[in-house]
């Protein structure tokens, strides 16, 4: 087979298909360069100064990993000078990081979760970074928290980089959605995977099952007809997995199907998930779509979300189309029966 580099993959689809200007494939290809020295870190493990806790929280209460702060500086530290940003989000920083006046300045948006499955760091589990970018508003001057407030629907490329037994980086620019298996003698990502397609139906699920008790019962409703298997109402018996890594359970389902649900409980009522919109719910949310699935929050699809603010959590339920159409509608059945 005919080895295709990310690099060449980004040239075709800048000058053949005219999918992407030049300066967002020289973005994208910094993204990739900084998922390198992310995974040569989570591979040192033990042998490098990356295990353990940080002993600091970030904006969201959450008490920072080592490799989380490592990760948010590589990226940004890679990204900072090219001229193709404006400024950068990422669950690591409380608010946005403009380019220094020094560089010069781009007209993207780029928002990351540099490690995402933080508590899998220590346990040698994969785990991943998820990015999202957008262009900034047209004709907004300078760059505001406020440019970052456009729905996924606006998103011009978005992907995430798996750091588990291999390392695989997976991108949609808008046309299908492709893998990339880094070659650690090369130290090169090599194209594996093109037109990745999520099968509508499945028989598998992923959810925390600890939070069963909390759950709204449209998800309970779901789960319960999926655990009563062949003598149930689907008459199919069903499989569990929770990875508890999203990058490493949605890369489950864009490689064989599945669902994924990481919905609102009633712990805490006024928040509307764990997971954020930004970059982890509206990259994820497309990668998902542009493979033929589906990703909505109970009520609606992700990418029309307009969020309010930089951190916005948000309820997420996604993969197989099939599956995630019946959850939609048992949360609007509900709904409407109120
Ligand atoms: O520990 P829980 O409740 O199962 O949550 C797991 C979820 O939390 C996350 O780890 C959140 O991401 P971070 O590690 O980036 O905060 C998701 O990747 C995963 O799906
Ligand atoms: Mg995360
Ligand atoms: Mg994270």
């Amino acid at each position: 087979m005919k080895r295709i580099s990310l690099t060449r993959y980004l040239v075709e689809q800048q000058r053949v298909d005219g999918h992407i200007p030049g300066d967002l494939r020289l973005l994208l290809e910094v993204v990739a360069r900084a998922c390198k020295r992310i995974s040569q870190a989570v591979n040192k493990g033990d042998l490098g100064e990356v295990m353990g806790s940080a002993d600091t929280e970030n904006v969201q209460g959450e008490v920072q990993k080592k490799l989380d702060i490592i990760a948010n500086e590589v990226l940004i530290e890679a990204n900072e000078w090219g001229g193709h940003l404006a400024a950068m989000a990422s669950e690591e920083m409380d608010s946005i990081y403009l380019v220094p006046n020094r560089y010069p300045q781009g007209e993207y948006l780029l928002m990351f979760d540099p490690l995402d499955g933080s508590s899998n760091i220590d346990v040698n589990v994969s785990i991943g970074t998820i990015f999202s970018v957008m262009k900034k508003p047209e004709g907004s001057p300078g760059v505001s928290e406020a440019d970052f407030m456009q729905p996924g629907s606006q998103q011009v490329a978005a992907g995430y980089c798996v750091y588990g037994p291999q390392t695989t980086l997976v991108l949609t620019v808008g046309d299908g959605v492709a893998m990339f298996t880094l070659d650690r003698e090369q130290g090169s990502f090599v194209l594996t995977k093109e037109h990745v397609t999520i099968p509508a139906d499945t028989k598998e699920f992923a959810i925390n099952m600890s939070n069963m008790r909390h759950w709204a019962p449209p998800v309970k409703r779901y789960v319960d007809e999926c655990l009563a298997g062949k003598e149930g109402p689907r008459g199919k018996d069903f499989n569990m997995r929770w990875v508890a890594s999203m990058v490493a359970d949605v890369h489950r389902i864009l490689t064989r199907g599945g669902v994924f649900m990481y919905p609102w409980d009633k712990r805490d009522p006024d928040k509307p998930g764990k997971l954020r919109l930004l970059y982890e719910a509206n990259p994820m949310g497309w990668l998902v779509e542009q493979a033929g699935g589906a990703a909505t929050n109970g009520h609606g699809r992700i990418l029309d979300i307009t969020p309010t603010k930089l951190h916005e959590r948000v309820s997420v339920i996604l993969g197989s189309k099939n599956e995630v159409e019946r959850i939609t509608a048992y949360h609007l059945e509900a709904e409407a029966a109120k």
